[in-house]
């Protein structure tokens, strides 16, 4: 066994340095052509920084594909330990001439039309998969990360919602896996781990995976599901596994997951990680870690956690920022309107919103509660086509509700914001803020579910007539104005498609609807749900910073996301696809700005 593995090793070795320098001169050639193409390609080759001027070649990857597995089996398992020789996140790898920690691509590298992916000489199978979804060239956080990726460094990305940020590391991880395979044969434990905050963004990032490269095996892990049925997949063996962090650890402590050949660790929305109460699980897998990884990162914020994160963690990691000091947050393509409407009337506008502004397409109503959620839906659902998503809604619902949304079944989502970050359901033509959010990043990422992968879309949020400083203040934040839409008159004391829903008497529009909370003010527990034992106004330094003042914010300073300390299983984040396994600490709280009901807010 051991000389097996030496002798892959050795052969491995030296057929990579072959592969190596024609690798990196064909990509090299294509990237620095597009980037600068009035510079020959020989020249920009001995640009690099290793300082090594590498052969020409045309496409190098002439990657034999017959050793690729397409059914798991035990049998067939690579040497359980990857031997050094044979280590992936470097075949690429240049002696990087270590750049400092400062070391950064900022938005300028942000331009330009997209590189034809056929030309970057990476494995044909991922072109094929990914010309087959009408992808064909690279978006600009894919060209930045690209190269310094196959080099092998680690890095902290972050670029505007739904810009391609899952392909930008999941071309360079999958194509390296790939080739590894191809040379070392396949291998049971995983070589890839991405992190992600939710199930739903998990199961699409493992989506995206395995469309792009169907001849890896790719397991999708969090709770909510049977756990055997994971160990059982585990044991066939795998490629990647992407999952949250709560069931990871389950299945590590279980011994079903072994997580020592792991050469590519991926923490996706990082930030949005410790304001679920992962920190801690994500600092406990990444200790699991072998040391020689390659890590990457994307987060949209970097508050101390992630920074403390990235010095413990990663290895001289080289920032790529799209988004930077400009003031545009938000995707181009969006545009932004505004409208007022009382907590009494706000219910019974979102009809007239969605058809003069939808499209007749695809729509998700952000609210603050899984009770507006269900509220909401249940009023819209006699008109139109409409269902809620959020945390109470067990897993398997939640999965056919977002399908169904994705595959057309009904246009309207009215979704807690654990729909907010990172879900891709295209064609999303409207994003309504049901009143608005904790603060800007929320913000922020709820709209960026429209205006997706260069569409066009429309975000309206709806505020109180009183919290216009508020809307300023995002404004500013976002670095786009809205356009303020003229208020559409409700009629008071009518019955409305709202009545009965709620379990308040009293108002026109239902009861249900009612806010009282009316000034954003932030009076936890209005909505009954367990509220009130949040944890107020903890560590709001870690938060997004943002909070918009004004109004009376009565729960004085109390963090959105609180649903600290013991009362986790009233709500808060722990329905939706927070399936953590232990408690954790030192979880962030937007300070601000008024949830009616901490513990509801997923
Ligand atoms: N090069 C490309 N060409 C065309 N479409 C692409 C390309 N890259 C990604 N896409 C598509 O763009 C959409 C958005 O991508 P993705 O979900 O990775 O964005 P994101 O930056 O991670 O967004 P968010 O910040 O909201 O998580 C997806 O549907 C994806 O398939």
């Amino acid at each position: 066994m051991i000389s097996t593995v030496l002798r892959r090793s050795v052969l491995g070795a030296s057929r990579r340095t072959q592969t190596l320098s024609a690798s990196l001169t064909s990509l090299n050639a294509a990237l620095f052509h597009h980037l600068a193409p009035s510079s020959s390609a020989a020249a920009t080759v001995s640009d690099l920084k290793s300082g090594v001027a590498l052969p020409q070649t045309p496409n190098p990857y002439g990657v034999k594909a017959r050793d690729f597995h397409f059914q798991s089996g035990p049998s067939e398992f690579r040497a359980s330990m990857a031997s050094p020789a044979g280590f992936a996140a470097q075949d690429y790898a240049l002696s990087y001439d270590g750049g400092d920690s400062e070391e950064s691509v900022g938005s300028s590298s942000n331009g330009g039309d997209g590189l034809a992916i056929s030309e970057l000489g990476i494995s044909p199978e991922i072109v094929k998969a990914l010309s087959g979804r009408g992808i064909d060239k690279l978006f600009p956080i894919q060209k930045a990360v690209l190269e310094p990726a196959m080099q092998g460094r680690d890095m902290i990305g972050r670029a505007r919602t739904g810009t391609g940020k899952t392909l930008a590391f999941g071309i360079p991880v999958i194509d390296k896996i790939i080739k590894f395979n191809a040379k070392h044969g396949r291998g049971k434990n995983p070589l890839c781990l991405v992190l992600a905050p939710t199930r739903e963004l998990a199961r699409q990032v493992e989506k995206e995976f395995r469309e792009s490269a169907p001849s890896l095996d790719t397991i999708c892990l969090y709770g909510g599901t049977p756990i055997g049925q994971q160990m059982r997949e585990l044991n066939y063996g795998v490629d990647v596994a992407v999952g949250t962090p709560g069931r990871i650890i389950d299945l590590m402590k279980r011994g079903a997951l072994n997580l020592s050949e792991v050469q590519f660790i991926v923490l996706d929305e990082a930030d949005q990680m410790l304001q679920v109460g992962f920190a801690e699980d994500v600092e406990v897998i990444l200790q699991k870690l072998p040391e020689k990884r390659q890590s990457m990162m994307f987060s949209a914020t970097m508050p101390s956690w992630i920074r403390s994160l990235t010095k413990k963690y990663l290895n001289n990691p080289l920032t790529i920022d799209l988004v930077g000091d400009s003031d545009q947050k938000l995707a181009d393509g969006i545009t932004m309107y505004s409208i007022s409407a009382d907590s009494y009337g706000k219910a019974s506008i979102i009809g007239p919103l969605v058809e003069a502004h939808g499209k007749g397409g695809k729509c998700i109503v952000f609210t603050q509660t899984k009770r507006d959620a269900d509220r909401l839906s249940y009023g819209l659902a006699k008109t139109f086509k409409c269902e809620a998503l959020h945390g109470d809604i067990s897993q398997s619902q939640r999965e056919r509700t977002l399908a169904g949304f994705r595959d057309g079944n009904f246009n309207i989502l009215v979704a807690t914001d654990v729909a907010a970050r990172g879900l891709d359901v295209p064609n999303v033509d409207l994003v309504i803020h049901y009143e608005l959010p904790n603060n800007t990043e929320t913000f922020v990422h709820r709209t960026g579910r429209t205006g997706r992968a260069g569409k066009k879309g429309n975000a309206i949020l709806i505020h109180g007539p009183e919290q216009s400083r508020a809307v300023k203040m995002i404004e500013r934040e976002v670095g786009s104005k809205f356009t303020e839409l003229p208020s559409i008159p409700v009629e008071r004391g009518s019955g409305s498609m709202f009545e009965g829903i709620g379990g308040r008497s009293g108002g026109s529009y239902g009861g249900g609807m009612r806010d009282r909370s009316s000034s954003y003010g932030g009076r936890s527990g209005g909505y009954g749900g367990g509220g009130g034992s949040g944890r107020y106004g903890g560590d709001r330094s870690e938060g997004s910073g943002s909070r918009y003042s004004g109004g009376s914010d009565r729960s004085s300073g109390y963090g959105g996301f609180g649903s600290g300390g013991s009362n986790r299983s009233s709500g808060g984040y722990g329905g939706f696809g927070s399936d953590r396994s232990s408690q954790s600490s030192g979880r962030s709280s937007f300070g601000g700005f008024g949830l009616k009901d901490p513990n509801s807010s997923y």
